[in-house]
């Protein structure tokens, strides 16, 4: 089993990232999609938007950018035409899709997409209130799905939710993620992101998923996707990381929650796990005062504190640029 303490992981890693100036984790955006999709007041296209170029001239690569879900259920995500429309695409970066069936995948194909993810749940309960089929019928509707982009050409990812607990079924078996992760692997998806949408997981309980998860799979090819609504998000990504996962999902100022599981909260915030990654010496090509800069606009814009401990610090205490540059240095 690949298993290393994380120091370790990025004394390694540093080697690498000197060399080639790859980043040594890669940073998977949800804010725009999983992070607004919660909001009761329709977010304007154009905020959507400018928070994508924000979060990009950042330097996030990989910013989830819109989901093509049926209006009905998540009116809050029924701009993605104008979104994809409207975005100014940078060189270099990804800007993946939530697809839920081939209804969903034939708008978004308007769209010039590159990249689609798919989403079954791991527990029966997420499934029936999120997809309104049970897991069986989803995991049929998704490979039409990723049958249809691989086709046409598309890259596709896969999430399974609730890989940590349920809200309706309560604890998920790791042995059940693992056959689904199997699954959706066999679709075609490149990687497999692991949802603990509640955020009930704990350190321990990511270690046992994780050694059931790579029976069937190597670190490549799984992602990590906290929500941190019981605080242990940094935690969770310490224990999934020992395991050699190098792909991690977070969400600018620790926007979101499913509008399908109760009482969830955002996803780990994007800034509080740069900060952490900077501490480590990990390269992550980001550049935290902008990315700070991007999480109080979406803030300010939903008149809401930021969720980010970190945007919390350095928001409230240092009001510039040079200042924040300053404390933030203190992390290496
Ligand atoms: C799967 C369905 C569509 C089934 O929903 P359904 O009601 O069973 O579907 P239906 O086929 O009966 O369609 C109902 C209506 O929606 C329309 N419709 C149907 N599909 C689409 C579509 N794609 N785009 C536009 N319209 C669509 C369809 O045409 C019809 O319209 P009508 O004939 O009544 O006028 C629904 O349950 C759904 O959209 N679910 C998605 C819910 C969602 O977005 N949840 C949040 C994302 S998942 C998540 O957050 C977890 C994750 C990924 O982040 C990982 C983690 O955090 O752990």
């Amino acid at each position: 089993m690949y298993r290393r303490s994380v120091p370790e992981l990025f004394r390694f890693c540093g080697v690498r990232s000197i060399v080639n100036n790859a980043p040594d984790i890669r940073i998977y955006e949800v804010g725009p999609r999983d992070g607004l999709q919660n909001e009761s007041k329709f977010v304007p296209t154009e905020i959507k938007v400018e928070l994508i170029h924000k979060l990009t001239s950042a330097g996030i690569k990989d910013v989830e950018a819109a989901s093509f879900v049926s209006p009905k259920w998540v009116k809050q995500m029924s701009d993605g035409v104008d979104v994809m429309k409207n975005i100014k695409r940078e060189k270099g970066v990804n800007y993946p899709v939530l697809i839920p069936n081939l209804k969903g995948y034939q708008i978004a194909k308007q769209c010039n997409i590159e990249e689609v993810a798919i989403f079954p749940a791991g527990s029966e309960g997420f499934s029936q209130k999120n997809l309104n089929c049970s897991v069986k019928e989803a995991i049929k509707r998704f490979k039409e799905v990723a049958d249809q982009a691989i086709r046409d050409g598309l890259r596709v990812r896969g999430y399974i939710s609730c890989v940590l607990g349920c809200p309706y079924d309560g604890p998920v078996s790791p042995k059940t993620i693992a056959n689904i992760t199997e699954e959706v692997l066999d679709m075609g998806c490149y990687e497999v992101s692991l949802g603990d949408t509640i955020g009930v997981g704990t350190a321990g309980s990511v270690r046992r998923l994780m050694k059931e998860v790579l029976n069937v799979t190597t670190p490549d090819k799984i992602a990590l996707h906290f929500h941190d609504t019981y605080g242990q998000g940094l935690s969770n990504l310490v224990a999934g990381l020992e395991f050699g996962v190098r792909t991690v999902d977070s969400s600018i100022s620790g926007l979101g929650g499913c509008p399908y599981a109760r009482g969830a909260t955002g996803n780990l915030a994007t800034e509080d796990l740069v900060y952490f990654l900077y501490g480590l010496g990990v390269n992550t090509n980001i550049d935290l005062v902008k990315l700070i800069e991007a999480g109080r606009y979406i803030s300010n814009f939903l008149a809401k504190p930021t969720e980010s401990r970190v945007n919390r610090a350095l928001g409230d205490r240092f009001k510039n640029h040079q200042d924040i540059v300053k404390i933030a240095s203190c992390a290496v």
